[in-house]
């Protein structure tokens, strides 16, 4: 059987003395979209943050690509093919769009992933020489999407997309996330609407105080309301 692309196994981690993470398990398939839900402050930002080496895994494993990564440096990660937009975007408001853009390469841009980027994000094209910090939420949403796909990763994880994004930009996010993951990147999704994350993901994964308390398909859930509403605080899903 293959692998999946990365597998997060027993993972634990602290912030300060406190731990936060205990049994964390995960995969996620080298297409397709795996949704990682949860209430408030269960853990899913530090489960991300601990993929990408910025918080210490204090035991478990993760692996990307059958590697080892858990003790691999965390400015090393992203140049394995983990594209990482955190929480709040991580954009760097007084650079310009382009600025932004090809900050993280370490070379010049690959002329077909440019090309490829700006398709998918025409507003970015327009405004390259504009200060990121005067777009909308949205549009900085989409920039710090782009921002990742310029350094062509195979695992793309995505906290929160659409927080904080203006109603009429939170259908075009949720499209081009599809569409990343129809291209054949595979995606790692905080969403925090279980309907959307039902309607987008392949496998969804629900974490409970810092471990995770249940994986499997959405139609698991579906079928089972009382699950959804133990887990998550909501009603049935549908
Ligand atoms: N810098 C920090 N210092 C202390 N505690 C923290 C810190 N960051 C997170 N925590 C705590 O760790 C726990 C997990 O937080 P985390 O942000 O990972 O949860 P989350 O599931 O992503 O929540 P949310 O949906 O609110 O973003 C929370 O109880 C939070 O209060």
């Amino acid at each position: 059987m293959v692998e999946p692309l990365l597998v997060v196994s027993g993972l634990a981690a602290r912030i300060g003395r406190v731990p936060i993470l205990a049994g964390v398990d995960l995969a996620v398939p080298a297409r397709g979209i795996v949704a990682l839900l949860g209430r408030n402050g269960v853990g899913k930002t530090t489960t991300l943050r601990t993929i990408m080496g910025v918080v210490e895994a204090t035991a478990g494993s993760i692996r990307f690509a059958d590697q080892d990564i858990t003790r691999l440096q965390a400015h090393l990660r992203p140049g394995l093919g983990i594209g990482y937009v955190p929480q709040g975007r991580g954009i760097f408001p007084l650079l310009t769009v382009r600025e932004n853009l090809y900050l993280g390469l370490r070379g010049p841009a690959d002329p077909a992933i440019e090309t490829h980027v700006f398709e998918r994000f025409p507003r970015l094209a327009e405004r390259l020489d504009q200060k990121a910090g005067t777009m909308s939420g949205g549009e900085q949403q989409m920039l710090a999407i782009a921002r990742a796909l310029m350094m062509r990763p195979r695992l793309l994880i995505l906290d929160e997309p659409t927080e904080g994004v203006m109603p009429r930009l939170v259908n075009d996010i949720r499209r081009e996330i599809a569409a990343i993951a129809a291209s054949g990147i595979a995606v790692l999704l905080v969403e925090q609407n279980l309907r959307t994350a039902l309607r987008l993901a392949r496998h969804v994964v629900i974490m409970e105080r810092g471990h995770t308390a249940f994986a499997g398909p959405p139609e698991s859930l579906r079928a089972d309301p009382d699950l959804a509403h133990r887990l998550l605080g909501v009603g049935a899903p549908t």
